[in-house]
């Protein structure tokens, strides 16, 4: 009622269709998703592209080496629908797509792994698209906490794996990408703290008492750092961590199968034979590619930035 006593609602001049119309992947059109600065002088206007903070430490540089590495050998230009994953290292994925240029991102769609993945693709100003959309992905991009020498790999240190595992199965190629620290031989030996299992609240404690039973007297449930309580997926879901000792965790495939028979659970943080390569920077500037087929190849000459093209 009140708003009819204002008067028609007359759209601000920069909302119009024209400057809004935004190509789908499929060539039709449709008004241009925008998260807008709103000032009251201007109107609405676009915010600047947030810059990944240069590297100050050797972890930090061997994560952006491997990204950069990986984006330049996998992200092509007719890559056209693109999985994005969770953790410190994919902001310098994100930044080496962002890099490529506007004209090669504009016909491409991005799919998150979660929210923070969701935020840097929005922040980026690229395209966010849905797995539902975009069941099959062209290259999925995310990172890991260890990989093993079958690439096999424990996921889920930011509580994302389901959403990753979703998306690192819907894609043709799934790429890991790590600092040296996260390359390993059987897994639990740099990630101690255990597999991330995403679990349906009710059943925690069933569930903990099969991870005892089969192998984790020492599993427990992810408890928050800044709230009381446990730590909530974004699917809604607890996580419990469960560390094995190497005897079980030598064999990746068979843990898997016996946590995933567990009845309550969601999705396990072990990814087994889905990564096509992982590409590991290390402290010498080099970067560490893992195949599939089991050959290693060493990168001497670490990318160079490309000239943004944005
Ligand atoms: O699986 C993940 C989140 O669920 C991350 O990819 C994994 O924790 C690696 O993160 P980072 O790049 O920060 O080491």
């Amino acid at each position: 009622m009140s708003l009819m006593l204002a008067g028609p609602i007359v759209p601000h001049p920069s909302l119009s269709t024209h400057s809004l119309a935004w190509r789908t992947p499929t060539g039709g059109v449709y008004p241009k998703p925008r998260r807008p600065t709103l000032t009251a002088a201007t109107g609405l206007v676009e915010a600047a592209i947030p810059k990944v903070p240069t590297p100050t430490s050797v972890v930090e540089a061997a994560k952006r080496l491997a990204a950069w590495t990986a984006v330049d050998r996998h992200i092509l230009p007719e890559h056209k629908v693109i999985g994005i994953g969770s953790g410190s290292t994919v902001p310098y994925v994100v930044e080496r797509i962002v890099a490529q240029g506007k004209e090669v991102n504009k016909d491409r769609v991005f799919i998150p792994t979660g929210f923070q993945s969701k935020e840097l693709i929005v922040k980026s100003q690229l395209l966010l698209g849905d797995v539902d959309q975009y069941p099959m992905i062209d290259v999925t991009i995310d990172g890991a906490d260890e990989v093993d020498h079958d690439l096999n790999c424990i996921k889920g240190g930011g509580g994302c794996h389901l959403r990753e595992k979703v998306l690192a199965e819907a894609a043709d190629t799934f790429i890991l990408v790590a600092d040296y620290r996260k390359n390993s031989t059987i897994l639990g030996t740099s990630f101690p703290q255990g597999i991330p299992i995403e679990v349906v609240p009710f059943a925690y404690t069933k569930i903990l008492q099969n991870l005892h039973l089969i192998g984790s007297p020492n599993a427990s449930l992810r408890m928050a750092k800044a709230k009381a309580g446990p730590v909530v997926s974004d699917n809604g879901n607890f996580i419990i961590d469960a560390p094995f000792p190497p005897e079980i965790m030598s064999d990746p495939y068979t843990l898997l199968s016996r946590i995933k028979m567990l009845t309550g659970i969601v999705e396990v943080g072990l990814f087994c034979h889905m990564a096509k390569a992982a590409y590991f920077g290390n402290q010498d500037g080099s970067v560490t590619i893992k195949w599939h087929d089991g050959r290693v190849e060493q990168v001497q000459k670490p990318p160079t930035p490309v000239v943004d093209k944005h």
